[in-house]
């Protein structure tokens, strides 16, 4: 227990003390390997942010395992509303705790930037402390399970709320920035449906790394009623259930199983599915109408030819399947006054180039992560397969015009 936590304030105090991280050279294999019987389909190559990768991977996967507990055990003293009228969850927290102390810890020597959704402000309030401690003792139990070495309290409850706020980092065009969502679609982990964990890596202002877990979602087909009872689907699916998708920038883009031990995972490299005639695409959107239009998305696909009823699924697991092939577009209209988050599209946006498809704004340009924790955007985003996407754009300003 001790060690650890040396080495998590060491790597802090260090930090504030070092100028700009020099940048990673050091060659990393990437060494897929089979489950019995499972053929793999990544040849062995060398990858400039491989042991990033594989750092995300862990963190990922940590904090999704804390996420599914949570899932199952869900009250709602365990949830409270934030000034922008969204929930937040023991798990949203417990998820950030869980990924900024992973990454911190496979790199002690610099001060980790990150760039994530939640901070400490209403945990430091006396009514906050209840929750906190709940974190604390939810953080801990996942670590002493994952790493018994730590003992049955790792961390306290001051240092659950320093890791927290390690994700209050501007971003910027510059340097290395972790990106994190650590619970997106809030609204579909309360109402037992798909969430996923969003953890994205910028170098210099563009996005190089994505890695989202699923907890929720099938390996298989996917259907309308995995959008609506993700969680009832997740707990009678068994071992098919929880999916990791992941990209490295110009190495494409994997799906494996979430639940996979530590280097035996199998994973496959995946394809956007290059589908060129709208009649046979089918069009992902937010569940919450409130998230996203479903009026504009309706409209979209009238003036597109897409006939097929649209896949309704909470948060990245979106892109994830849009990457896979299961769904061929995915299109977001918020309302004209909400300003995307950058850890709402990172991961998700190079899995999908990394896939092969494109990820624009309504007007058809690629999204911009250098500018800080918003994204500037016309309007709303597609993503879809190159053909598709730009009959789409072509859609979209025929829609705004009418
Ligand atoms: N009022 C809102 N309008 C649009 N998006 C929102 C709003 N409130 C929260 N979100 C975000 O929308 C995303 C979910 O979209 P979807 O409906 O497709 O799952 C999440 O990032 C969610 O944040 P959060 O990360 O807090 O869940
Ligand atoms: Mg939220
Ligand atoms: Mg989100
Ligand atoms: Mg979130």
């Amino acid at each position: 227990m001790q060690a650890s936590l040396r080495i998590h304030r060491g790597g802090l105090m260090t930090a504030h003390t070092r100028a700009a991280r020099p940048a990673c050279v050091r060659p990393y294999v990437l060494r897929p390997q089979a489950a019995a019987g499972v053929a793999v389909d990544v040849p062995p190559q060398t990858l400039q942010y491989g042991k990033e990768l594989d750092s995300a991977k862990a963190a990922v996967r940590l904090a999704s395992k804390l996420c599914q507990i949570v899932q199952r055990q869900l009250s709602a003293e365990e949830r409270a509303d934030k000034k922008d009228d969204s929930p937040v969850t023991v798990a949203d927290y417990g998820a950030q705790v869980l990924v900024a102390w992973s990454l911190q810890r496979s790199d002690p020597s610099c001060r980790l930037s990150m760039v994530a959704e939640e901070d400490s402000a209403e945990l430091r309030r006396p009514a906050g402390r209840s929750m906190l401690e709940r974190i604390t003792q939810l953080v801990n139990s996942v670590l002493a399970e994952a790493e018994p070495g730590l003992g049955p309290a790792a961390l306290t409850p001051e240092e659950v709320l320093e890791l927290i706020d390690l994700g209050g980092s501007p971003g910027g065009p510059t340097g290395r920035h972790w990106v994190l969502d650590p619970i997106d679609g809030t609204r579909g982990f309360v109402g037992m449906r798909q969430y996923s964990v969003c953890l994205g890596m910028l170098q210099d202002g563009e996005v190089v790394l994505g890695v989202l877990g699923c907890p929720n979602l099938p390996q298989g087909p996917v259907g309308e009623e995995h959008g609506l009872a993700g969680a009832a689907q997740a707990a009678a699916g068994g071992a098919d259930v929880g999916c990791l998708f992941s990209a490295h920038r110009g190495h494409g883009a994997y799906a494996a199983p979430l639940w996979a031990e530590a280097g035996a995972e199998s994973e496959t490299r995946i394809r956007v599915d290059d589908v060129e005639e709208p009649a046979g695409a089918r069009f992902m959107e937010s569940v919450e109408s409130r998230h996203s239009s479903h009026s504009t998305t309706a409209a979209m696909a009238r003036e597109l030819g897409v006939v097929l009823p649209p896949l309704r699924m909470d948060s990245q697991v979106k892109y994830g399947l849009l990457s896979r092939g299961c769904a061929s577009i995915f299109m977001r209209f918020p309302p004209p006054t909400y300003k995307e988050k950058i850890w709402d599209h990172a991961a998700g946006f190079v899995i999908v180039e990394e896939a092969g498809g494109r990820v624009t704004d309504a007007a058809g340009t690629r999204l911009d992560f250098s500018a800080g924790r918003f994204l500037k955007l016309d309007r709303g985003i597609i993503a879809a397969p190159p053909a598709l996407h730009a009959r789409l754009v072509a859609a979209a300003a025929k829609v705004a015009a009418a």
